[in-house]
């Protein structure tokens, strides 16, 4: 879907991106990182090893915890970099796309979103498939994440994604729609209302189109 949008010419941030830069080696965030969790979570190059720090942090609450305290605040201070630079350059709407957002501090950030959900069982058939690994780890991986039913009550649309990717994009293409008439439809009001001068996120206007 994130393709699908950057193909039409939509600025999307890839917020797992976002995470590994702010994670390179000699950074503040993995110094952090590396005295939260032990010099194991680096090799000798001083690269982050995902994988010992992953089995680090998501083994009790409060590793995750310092995880996301650790690193949220430099990966938003990028993302909205990022965001600033597109829409500097003339983009209407910027999306960005991540596994952690909903109940995180970037969540504020967003003025909608959108949940991409998908039985559980298909889920993890894809998982297997994409990341070539047996069922269980699959099983895991998905319990690891937010729940569909904490995610879809977060959701301003929510995209159900259990057929093939043609069904996918149809409904893509279907949000993408109602969101460019929410925007014209703010646009609108805004050039006759007091609420709102600017139709592009001022923090005093009433509008949820304009949320904070
Ligand atoms: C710990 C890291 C290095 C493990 O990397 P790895 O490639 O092994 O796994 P991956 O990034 O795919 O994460 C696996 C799953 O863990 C969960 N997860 C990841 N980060 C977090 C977090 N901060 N809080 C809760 N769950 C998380 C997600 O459900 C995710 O799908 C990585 O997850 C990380 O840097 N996390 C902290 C930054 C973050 O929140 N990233 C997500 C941005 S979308
Ligand atoms: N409609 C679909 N038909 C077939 N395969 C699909 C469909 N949607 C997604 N997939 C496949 O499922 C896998 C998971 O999709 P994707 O990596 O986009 O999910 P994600 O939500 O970004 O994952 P994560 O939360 O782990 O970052 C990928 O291999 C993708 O190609």
């Amino acid at each position: 879907m994130s393709e699908h949008y950057r193909a039409k010419g939509y600025a999307v941030l890839d917020c797992d991106r976002a995470a590994r830069e702010v994670a390179a080696p000699g950074s503040s965030c993995l110094n952090q990182l590396v005295q939260a969790f032990g010099p194991e979570i680096v090799d000798a190059e001083g690269r982050l090893q995902r994988r010992t720090l992953a089995r680090k942090a998501f083994s009790s609450e409060e590793g995750t915890a310092r995880l996301t305290q650790i690193t949220h605040p430099a990966i938003i201070a990028l993302l909205v970099e990022q965001a600033e630079q597109a829409f500097s350059t003339g983009a209407e709407m910027v999306f960005a796309d991540g596994a952690v957002i909903v109940g995180h501090s970037f969540e504020a950030y967003c003025q909608r979103i959108i949940v991409v959900d998908a039985p559980d069982d298909v889920c993890v058939a894809r998982i297997m498939k994409r990341d070539e690994i047996d069922q269980e780890a699959a099983v895991q991986r998905l319990a690891a994440q937010m729940s569909s039913e904490q995610l879809r009550k977060a959701a301003d649309y929510v995209i159900e994604n259990h057929a093939d990717r043609m069904t996918l994009l149809q409904q893509a293409d279907q949000v993408l729609q109602e969101l460019r008439k929410e925007r014209n439809e703010h646009r609108e009001k805004s050039e006759t209302s007091a609420d709102c001068g600017t139709g592009s996120g001022a923090v005093d206007c009433s509008d949820p189109v304009c949320r904070p």
